[in-house]
């Protein structure tokens, strides 16, 4: 269990001094800027959940990672990881924690990936026998057999990542913070990724924090999204309550055989016809279907998937004529979350 009560962080960073000697009066001046990058956060994060964590630039989600991790210390707030202080117990902490900063690696640069791994696991006190049983196993999920002996820079990026991952689950750990895990990957690394990810939650239950900014990984990964902007929390629910909470519409448009009643004969749509069955013009406008474009025997409307089920918005629509296509366009992630930022 994750649990963030509260937390803020605040960055002081000196203002330089301005005019004559500005830099040896800087070392002096006592001119400070309080940044304050996260504030009053508060969320529990059950075992096995996989969590999406994001926010536009600099909204303060590395800085609750770090603090999560034990790595920043919070000005006021406080978080706990079962039960125990990522800064008081760190060690203990650090057994059941996996971290993962995709712009930096934790392994070493010169060394092959094998070495780096067992500095590592002898700094997690693991058995020889132990991390070899890991690391096989982690080794055919990750498939890093093609490139365990080869050293670190030498790795292409998503290799790189694959080998980072696997030293972040070494020592077995139920909890993994991931902070960017697919940034700069093509499509293929981060498929392979964002399955060895799934597979884990699922198979193991690790409970997962993602930062990402890729709205696919939200969305093909994600049970659960905290938005945070300006170092707030502006959400925290399922990706269906976020498309909700923004209300964009879902798109539908319905070909029908011949030119549907709903036009009129000038060909302008009336929508609904002044003619128009009473009972249809009700329905219609009750559940907020709006139309948006009329090209040839094609209608296309808007409606809140909230206030009209796909299959209600067809079958009013189907009282216009003969239906011969229907195409659903549902309003893009990105431009939810956009909305949100
Ligand atoms: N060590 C630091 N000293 C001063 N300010 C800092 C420090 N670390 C972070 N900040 C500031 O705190 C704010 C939040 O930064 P943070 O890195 O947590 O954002 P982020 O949401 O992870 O951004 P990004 O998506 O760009 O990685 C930013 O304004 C950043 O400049």
């Amino acid at each position: 269990m994750i649990q963030a009560t509260a937390l803020s962080k605040q960055f002081r960073t000196s203002v330089r001094a301005d005019g004559p000697f500005k830099s040896v009066r800087s070392l002096f001046s006592r001119n400070y800027t309080i940044r304050e990058a996260v504030h009053d956060v508060s969320f529990t994060i059950a075992p096995g959940e996989f969590v999406g964590y994001i926010g536009p630039n600099g909204a303060g989600k590395s800085t609750t990672v770090k603090m999560l991790s034990g790595i920043l210390h919070p000005t006021s707030g406080d978080v706990s990881i079962d039960g125990l202080s990522p800064y008081r117990d760190r060690r203990k902490v650090a057994r059941r924690l996996g971290v993962l900063f995709g712009q930096r690696s934790q392994l070493w640069w010169d060394l092959p990936v094998r070495d780096s791994f067992e500095i590592l696991a002898a700094m997690y006190d693991i058995s020889k026998s132990d991390a070899s049983a890991r690391l096989d196993r982690l080794g055919s999920m990750l498939q890093l057999g093609d490139f365990m002996d080869t050293p670190v820079r030498k790795l292409s990026l998503g290799q790189r990542m694959r080998a980072d991952i696997a030293a972040a689950l070494l020592h077995n750990p139920g909890i993994l913070f991931l902070d960017e895990p697919t940034i700069g990957l093509d499509v293929t690394a981060k498929r392979s990724i964002r399955t060895f990810l799934q597979q884990i939650n699922k198979e193991l239950g690790t409970t997962v924090l993602l930062t990402t900014h890729d709205m696919d990984d939200i969305e093909q990964l994600c049970s659960r999204v905290m938005v945070l902007n300006g170092g707030r929390l502006k959400f925290d629910g399922n990706i269906g309550q976020l498309r909700a909470m923004i209300g964009l519409p879902t798109l539908m448009t319905v070909t029908y055989r011949t030119a549907p009643a709903a036009f009129g004969d000038t060909g302008q749509a009336e929508y609904p016809r002044d003619d128009a069955p009473r009972a249809i013009t009700e329905t219609l406008l009750a559940k907020g279907l709006r139309l948006q474009d009329v090209s040839g025997n094609s209608l296309t409307v808007e409606f809140n998937r909230e206030r009209c089920s796909a299959m209600d918005a067809l079958r009013i629509l189907e009282l216009y004529g003969d239906v011969d296509d229907v195409h659903m366009e549902e309003p893009n992630f990105e431009d939810i979350v956009h909305r949100i930022y």
